[in-house]
């Protein structure tokens, strides 16, 4: 049986749309012309060589350094025509993971703070619901409440990333952009964090921008991988229809 036309429900949009991205850095073109769209729940993974201008894609992606030319949409809304007052209020919804774990926490602050800063300046924090919502993060990471107690430096690589996560996750973002997050990981440790980022996409419809060097990871771990060179997207492939193997828990 066929659904009546006023019935079928259109696809979701993408949820960012980049379009024609330009980055310089000086004289030097870092990312030219470089297009993609990400769709909720989806990951698209960004490759190529050192230099290539992954990382500059991420930054103007996210807004944390302004492109010199092209549209970023994110949401519905174009980023690069809005000034730092009315781009705020969207940031928290595109999350950063780096690369370097512990570069991302203060090393002064205990985990559960880092992880409430976000609830707090975002004017979502009440004595009762923020605790508890840490203790929730905590736990969809794979950590332990006496974790939250600790500071960056008492945490293997692979907690003190869950712990990045967690922090990411405290905004309730739609789209996390993972710039070599499991790189600086343990081999170990590797599968566990990609695993619980697996997890997290399916539980929360979140959609990824995955930058990585290591192309068996990314054929694990993406849905479509776009090839970058010289700042340019030569290519972008899907990756095979059927859902590869989750990777092993660590030993
Ligand atoms: N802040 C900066 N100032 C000047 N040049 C920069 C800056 N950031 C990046 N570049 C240059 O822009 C080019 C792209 O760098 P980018 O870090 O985006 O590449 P990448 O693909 O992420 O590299 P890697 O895999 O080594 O991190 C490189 O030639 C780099 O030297």
């Amino acid at each position: 049986m066929t659904t009546p036309a006023h019935l079928t429900i259109p696809p979701p949009g993408p949820l960012l749309s980049v379009r024609d991205l330009v980055v310089r850095h000086g004289p030097r073109t870092a990312v030219d012309r470089v297009s993609f769209d990400i769709a909720p729940g989806e990951t698209l993974g960004l490759v190529g060589p050192s230099g290539c201008g992954k990382s500059s894609t991420a930054m103007a992606v996210l807004q944390l350094r302004r492109p010199d030319a092209g549209e970023v949409w994110f949401d519905g809304q174009e980023l690069t025509s809005l000034d730092e007052r009315r781009l705020r209020p969207l940031r928290p919804a595109m999350q950063p993971v780096f690369q370097d774990p512990y570069g991302s926490l203060s090393p002064r602050h205990r985990i559960r703070e880092a992880i409430a800063e976000p609830l707090r300046v975002q004017g979502r924090w009440d004595r009762v619901s923020g605790p508890a919502r840490v203790a929730e993060l905590l736990e969809q990471v794979g950590l332990d409440p006496s974790h939250g107690d600790r500071r960056p430096h008492e945490l293997s690589g692979g907690q003190c990333q869950r712990a990045g996560v967690a922090r990411a996750l405290a905004s309730d973002p739609k789209l996390l952009v993972l710039d070599e997050p499991v790189s600086a990981l343990d081999p170990s440790l590797r599968a566990g964090v990609l695993n619980l980022l697996a997890e997290l996409q399916e539980r929360l419809g979140l959609g990824y921008l995955f930058i990585c060097h290591d192309m068996a990871v990314v054929g694990h771990f993406c849905d479509r991988v776009a090839e970058m060179r010289d700042g340019r997207i030569l290519r972008t492939t899907a990756s095979p229809a059927v859902p590869a193997p989750r990777l092993p828990p660590p030993r």
